[in-house]
């Protein structure tokens, strides 16, 4: 892992693969971090140079007291990217950050190549759920919403089935920072794209979980509407596809990447 800081506050991140190939950017969900990529990192840095990082307030990376915007969030894979020196890259987001990706398509489309949003929505859940859930780890820490999260991430049958990868993810998630947890809560409580994503003109893939109650098939079929000539694909998965269908994910990432 390096570090980079940018205007005092340091940000995490990883590079892999050939210096010169074309950029492929991960964005991690709320409480998990860049490791949670690693199957896609793997897989796609042989072809792509691979940049995965940790969110505000996730992992390594700053966690100032917040609340957080949806802006932030988009504007912190800018000055990355630019610091790195990387003028266009594709871009792909799960869940918080499917919706970091969505915001890049509104506001900075001559960055991308294409754009991958994954178990996302233009609006994920309600203002007053996210702002009891900032609360409630600002009161009382991470642990009563780690007790809940494997139901919310994975099918029942992946939890019985992968108890290693599952107790790892949700141990990640009971040491994440709660002030840099809540202030994304507090930026996903007023992310609402839902009247702007028309406005994306980038080649976009819309990944859904079948089996996802986070951010529902209905949710990525709002999308497509919205998004003139979007690529849609449905995984067997719940809310990490990433993880739980990793191959599938793979495999649907690549193709729409060389097509
Ligand atoms: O509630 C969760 O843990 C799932 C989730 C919602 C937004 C996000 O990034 O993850």
């Amino acid at each position: 892992m390096s570090t980079i800081q940018i205007n005092n506050e340091t940000f995490n991140y990883q590079l892999n693969g050939p210096e010169n190939a074309p950029v492929l950017f991960f964005s991690n969900s709320l409480g998990t971090t860049y490791s949670m990529w690693a199957k896609q990192v793997d897989y796609f840095s042989k072809n792509y140079r691979v940049l995965s990082y940790d969110t505000r307030g996730h992992g390594e990376s700053v966690k100032n007291k917040g609340p957080y915007t949806l802006e932030q969030l988009g504007n912190d894979v800018l000055h990355i990217t630019q610091a790195l020196g990387i003028e266009k890259f594709s871009f792909c987001g799960i869940s918080m950050g499917g919706l970091i990706g969505q915001w890049l398509g509104i506001h900075a489309p001559e960055k991308l190549d294409k754009l991958v949003v994954c178990n996302t929505a233009a609006k994920i859940g309600q203002e007053a759920g996210w702002n009891e859930r900032a609360t409630l780890v600002r009161s009382e820490g991470m642990n009563p919403v780690a007790n809940g999260s494997a139901g919310r991430w994975f099918t029942e049958g992946f939890v019985q089935a992968n108890p290693v990868i599952v107790n790892e993810l949700i141990d990640g998630l009971r040491q994440t920072d709660a002030e840099g947890y809540a202030s994304c809560c507090d930026a996903l409580a007023k992310a609402d794209l839902r009247e702007k994503i028309a406005l994306i003109k980038t080649p976009t893939l819309i990944v859904a979980g079948g089996h996802d109650p986070v951010t529902t098939v209905a949710d990525a079929d709002a999308m497509a509407e919205k998004i003139a000539g979007s690529s849609r694909v449905d995984l067997n998965a719940s809310h990490l596809s990433n993880i739980e269908a990793s191959e599938a994910f793979n495999h649907a990432l690549e193709a729409f990447l060389k097509g």
